[in-house]
């Protein structure tokens, strides 16, 4: 089984707000139609997510006890899922959504209580789950922002995934000579080139997606759209990180 992530850069034009690359997510959807394994999809939130969550200063850390935040990230977040299903069905993908906002939620220390067994079972049952970035309930602070970066290691663990892929506007993670990283295996070895995203981002940019995936045993990739094929066929594209 493997885990692609469609970062909300790649499917997104994250400087409008709620406005979808139809020609990159077309993209994208195509690539994963072509993948002969178990599948789970987990996207991020692009201008959705992150224009609504910056609107209402919510963040991972950052809570909210206004249902309209709530509601309106949700919302945004349940539109982009729409829009992913319809281009993965566009292309035979039996793809159905999954909505951590109704899964999941944080508990006082923020650890993410986040059941996967409906996950697993549809898996099992043929379909390809696809969930992202959302709210979720945050016990003594309201409701606090999920990454998909976040969900994408938790699954990959709960579900004993082979193959992590995260998709970005970037074809690796870059060093301070702007070069991309072939691998990385600690932090200290980017940190220093590892900033926030170029548009609005609640979640921690390429620093938080590179410190969440080291913490993962799965082998985790960073690539572009373009390298979205590669990764597909399990050849060699992008940053390894681990
Ligand atoms: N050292 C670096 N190498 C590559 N990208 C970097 C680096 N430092 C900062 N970035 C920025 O991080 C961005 C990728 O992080 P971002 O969180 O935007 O990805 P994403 O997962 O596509 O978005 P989303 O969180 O909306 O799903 C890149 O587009 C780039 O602007
Ligand atoms: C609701 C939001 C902001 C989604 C966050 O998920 P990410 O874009 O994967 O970081």
């Amino acid at each position: 089984m493997i885990i692609v992530k469609l970062g909300g850069s790649v499917i997104t034009d994250k400087d409008t707000p709620e406005t979808v690359d139809e020609a990159s997510l077309t993209q994208a959807a195509r690539a994963l139609a072509a993948v002969d394994d178990d599948l789970i999809v987990v996207h991020g939130g692009g201008s959705f997510g992150h224009h609504f969550a910056s609107e209402y200063d919510v963040s991972r850390t950052q809570g909210t006890e206004e249902y309209e935040g709530v509601v309106a990230i949700h919302d945004a977040m349940a539109r982009l899922n729409g829009e992913v299903l319809d281009a993965l069905h566009a292309e035979d993908v039996p793809a159905v959504p999954v909505h951590p906002f109704s899964a999941g939620f944080r508990n006082t220390v923020a650890d993410l209580v986040f059941p996967t067994g409906q996950v697993r079972t549809l898996l099992r049952e043929g379909f390809v789950p696809v969930l992202h970035g959302d709210v979720v309930g945050h016990e003594g602070r309201g409701a606090t922002i999920l990454s998909g970066d976040e969900l994408v290691v938790e699954l990959a663990e709960r579900l004993d995934a082979e193959r992590v892929g995260l998709c970005s506007a970037v074809p690796g993670v870059y060093d301070e000579n702007d070069e991309v990283v072939e691998r990385i295996r600690a932090f200290g070895e980017v940190a220093g080139a590892l900033g926030e995203s170029e548009s609005t981002d609640v979640t921690g940019g390429m620093a938080a997606k590179v410190e969440e995936l080291l913490a993962l045993d799965v082998p985790a990739t960073i690539f572009d759209l373009d390298g979205l094929d590669a990764f597909v066929r399990e050849e060699r594209v992008g940053t390894r990180i681990g």
